[in-house]
């Protein structure tokens, strides 16, 4: 599914007006039916609709009159003069009050009964700010969120939370529990300074041909099952382990033996046909005893460490490198020399993204695809900038950094955002926060080793990797865990359940 941003919605909803005829009024009768039926009303009264001048208050305005052709009870409340209200809305409210339904103006001798209501309501609907926003609400808006904010009230926003602008401030936002939003998920919901606005979202169709897309140079998806359906591959009846793929992983260190094991169980959980562990020799025997499947290398080893020597290897389909590989200068010659393995798909994690960040300009030499997983903290040691500009700016460094560099970038944390070397972009739709705990990088890093051997096409890997370590975790607290209690062990665990539903 398409994510896009306000200007390509305006440019969609002009195509559709313009070239296919399809009217204003239809759209917003279209979006307020929708809204109408998608919104649980609950037992009782205390239903309070926020209509605003612009066009999300036309949807709501038409919400409110499909509700009460229902008998559903509900007050509206306009929060401008009907005169000032724009064109569509304003002809909407004059069929809502032709049909017989009454509203209430927000005045100053109205503005208490709209504090108590609010106070008191079991359910609030935000029509007040659409994507016509900008900057922070002015009054009479910026109060009214205040009140509905610190409402008990279940709070419904219309296509986006009140206030939530592509322009970042800090002004006051609504603060829904669930945000519908209109034919197509905006840019702004995977934006970590609106995301939590959003609340629970889900997409509504409100009769947008798909043609009025194309002309939206759309580059950003949302990653989810269906997709993951599509693109996992089936393993053939004839697979030996040598089709499923060859995988070599330099992980581990004497003090940080866990990280190896945790990707290498996962890649193998993954589907990896075969995979060896390179590591220090002295960790060796730390890591072996919990991961029987793999093979071993042992590495030259200083004080428990890489020391630097590149072990003879054979041929492999993928090699990985970085967890629990540490910072010292022997694993930073070891990066060194992996980045000039050619013909195969290199991935770089962890310790091994703080060596990269040295130079980062030696992964424009590589030929074969080059795979980075930072979490936020280590994207800004790659990009030389701080962690708050990473997240302010997720999407659009990704990109940047993906063209520039060549490579395919997973920046990980709540929506994670999967990038191509092309500049194509996929939001991630799973997981938790019961997933933010040391040791689900790895998981994650030793399933995409293993989906990159399995997949033809290196985005889908990644998606699609990236997709079912963040269902793991929604399953697992779903059946038999908290957020609190999850660990990076019970997320490899959790992998079965998950990868069965994702082969039927
Ligand atoms: N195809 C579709 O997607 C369809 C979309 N539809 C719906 O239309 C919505 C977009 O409607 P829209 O363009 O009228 O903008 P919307 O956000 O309702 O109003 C903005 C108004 O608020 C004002 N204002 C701005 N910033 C402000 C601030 N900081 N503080 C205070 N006020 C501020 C500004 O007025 P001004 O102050 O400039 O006079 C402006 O007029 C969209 O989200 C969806 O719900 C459907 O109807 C059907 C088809
Ligand atoms: N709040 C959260 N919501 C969703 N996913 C999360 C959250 N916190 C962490 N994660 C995921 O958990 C993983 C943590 O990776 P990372 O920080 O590299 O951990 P480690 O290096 O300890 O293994 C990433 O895949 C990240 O997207
Ligand atoms: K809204």
């Amino acid at each position: 599914m398409k994510i896009i941003t306000v200007k390509d919605m305006y440019e969609a909803d002009r195509w559709t007006m313009e070239e296919a005829g399809l009217d204003e009024i239809v759209l917003m009768e279209n979006a307020g039916a929708a809204l109408a039926s998608s919104i649980q009303v609950g037992e009782g009264n205390g239903r309070v609709i926020l209509a605003g001048k612009g066009n999300n208050g036309g949807d709501a305005i038409v919400m409110a009159r499909r509700w009460a052709e229902q008998k559903i009870p509900f007050s509206l409340w306009l929060l401008c003069p009907p005169e000032k209200l724009r064109s569509a809305p304003r002809q909407h409210l004059n069929a809502y009050v032709a049909a017989g339904h009454s509203f209430t103006v927000l005045a100053p001798d109205t503005k208490e009964l709209l504090a108590e209501e609010l106070n008191v309501a079991h359910l609030i609907v935000d029509g007040m700010l659409g994507i016509g926003t900008k900057g922070a609400p002015r009054e009479p808006y910026r109060t009214i969120l205040q009140w509905a904010n610190h409402s008990q009230a279940i709070r419904i926003a219309i296509d986006v939370p009140s206030g939530v602008s592509e322009d970042i401030h800090q002004g006051e936002v609504f603060k829904a529990t669930r945000t519908i939003t209109l034919q197509a998920p905006k840019t702004t919901a995977f934006h970590p300074r609106w995301t939590s606005f959003y609340g629970q979202v889900e997409v509504v169709d409100i009769g947008l041909p798909d043609k009025a897309f194309e002309k939206v140079e759309v580059r950003r998806q949302l990653w989810g099952q269906e997709q993951v359906r599509r693109t996992y591959p089936k393993r053939a009846p004839d697979a030996h382990k040598g089709t499923a793929g060859k995988a070599c992983v330099f992980a581990g260190s004497f003090t940080m033996p866990g990280a190896a094991v945790l990707a290498g169980k996962a890649a193998i959980r993954g589907g990896a046909g075969l995979t060896t562990i390179v590591t220090p020799k002295s960790a060796l025997p730390l890591i072996a005893p919990s991961l029987t499947e793999a093979t071993y290398v042992a590495a030259s080893d200083e004080d428990g460490h890489f020391s630097g020597e590149l072990p003879a290897l054979g041929s492999f389909d993928a090699i990985t490198v970085g967890p629990g590989i540490g910072r010292r200068k022997g694993s930073a010659l070891l990066v060194d020399q992996l980045l000039e393995a050619e013909n195969v798909p290199l991935l770089l994690d962890a310790d091994a993204l703080y060596h990269l960040s040295e130079d980062v300009s030696r992964l424009k030499r590589r030929g074969s695809p080059t795979i980075l997983t930072p979490h936020p903290g280590e994207m800004a040691q790659l990009c030389g900038v701080k962690v708050q500009d990473v997240q302010t700016e997720r999407l659009n460094l990704s990109r940047r950094f993906c063209q520039e560099y060549g490579v395919f970038l997973v920046l990980k944390g709540p929506h994670t955002v999967v990038t191509t070397p092309s500049g194509e972009q996929f939001v991630n739709h799973s997981g938790n926060a019961a997933l933010a705990k040391g040791g689900t990088g790895d998981v994650l890093t030793g399933v995409i080793t293993a989906f990159m051997m399995s997949h033809g096409s290196v985005q889908a890997a990644l998606c699609n990797a990236v997709w079912l370590h963040g269902k793991v975790a929604e399953v697992l607290v779903e059946e038999k865990h908290s957020l609190t209690d999850v660990t990076a062990s019970d997320v490899i665990d959790g992998l079965p359940s998950v990868l069965r539903t994702v082969e039927k």
